[in-house]
């Protein structure tokens, strides 16, 4: 095994337990996933994010086919296509956090854009995030609603299930997932009170700046 995917299968674990430990899933929900040079790491399905074992971790081929570890998360269609649709992307992450998947779940969260500019570091590192329509999770019926959302967009909604984010590090991943929950908390907060959101003009800047 090369030094790079010993070093990322460690980070992976450590980064799993961070999100459980701070309550960003819970039980066995959400998955993981990391590009290698020869393919992708992946958390294995029904695992803890709070409990993986390094060793254990399920290997795939740059195909997405599995070569090795425990059986893996069955959301790889899901994984795959935002790698596909994003080649500048290192890591992919999918939590069922509780305040973006109850997003996910309003009648009137806008399908274009769920999460508000309330904040420039939203902006920064997460963008625009737009609402995929339902598909039963783990189905490969969510490819092309990826393929069509992900091109422009580092992180969507799964309509009534969570948030998947991407970046181009399996870290920056972490970091946008967590900005993201932590975004959609303030709009719950907010939600009764008048708020003032960034305009147009400072979010294209924001966008510019930080590509
Ligand atoms: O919601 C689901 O069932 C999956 O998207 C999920 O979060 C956990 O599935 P596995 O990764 O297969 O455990
Ligand atoms: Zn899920």
């Amino acid at each position: 095994m090369t030094l790079e995917e010993q070093q990322l299968r460690d980070e992976f674990c450590r980064w799993g337990e961070s999100l459980f430990r701070r309550g960003y899933t819970a039980g066995s929900s959400g998955n993981l996933s990391a590009r290698l040079t020869d393919g992708f790491l992946v958390t294995p399905t029904n695992s803890c994010l709070g409990y993986l074992d390094p060793a254990r971790l399920s290997k795939l081929d740059a195909q997405g086919v599995a070569v090795s570890g425990d059986v893996p998360t069955k959301e790889i269609p899901l994984h795959m296509a935002f790698y596909e649709a994003r080649p500048q992307a290192a890591g992919v992450v999918h939590l069922h956090s509780t305040y973006a998947t109850a997003l996910s779940c309003l009648e009137d969260t806008d399908p274009d854009d769920t999460v508000p500019p309330i904040t420039p570091y939203v902006v920064m590192r997460v963008g625009r995030v737009p609402l995929l329509p339902y598909t039963h999770p783990g189905s490969a019926d969510v490819r092309p609603l990826v393929l069509a959302k992900a091109r422009e967009h580092a992180a969507v909604l799964l309509a009534n299930h969570g948030p998947v984010v991407s970046g181009r590090s399996f870290r920056d991943a972490v970091f946008a997932a967590e900005e993201l929950e932590e975004t959609a908390k303030l709009v719950f907060l907010t939600k009764a009170l008048t708020v003032r959101q960034l305009d147009a003009m400072l979010v294209a800047e924001l966008q510019t700046r930080h590509k």
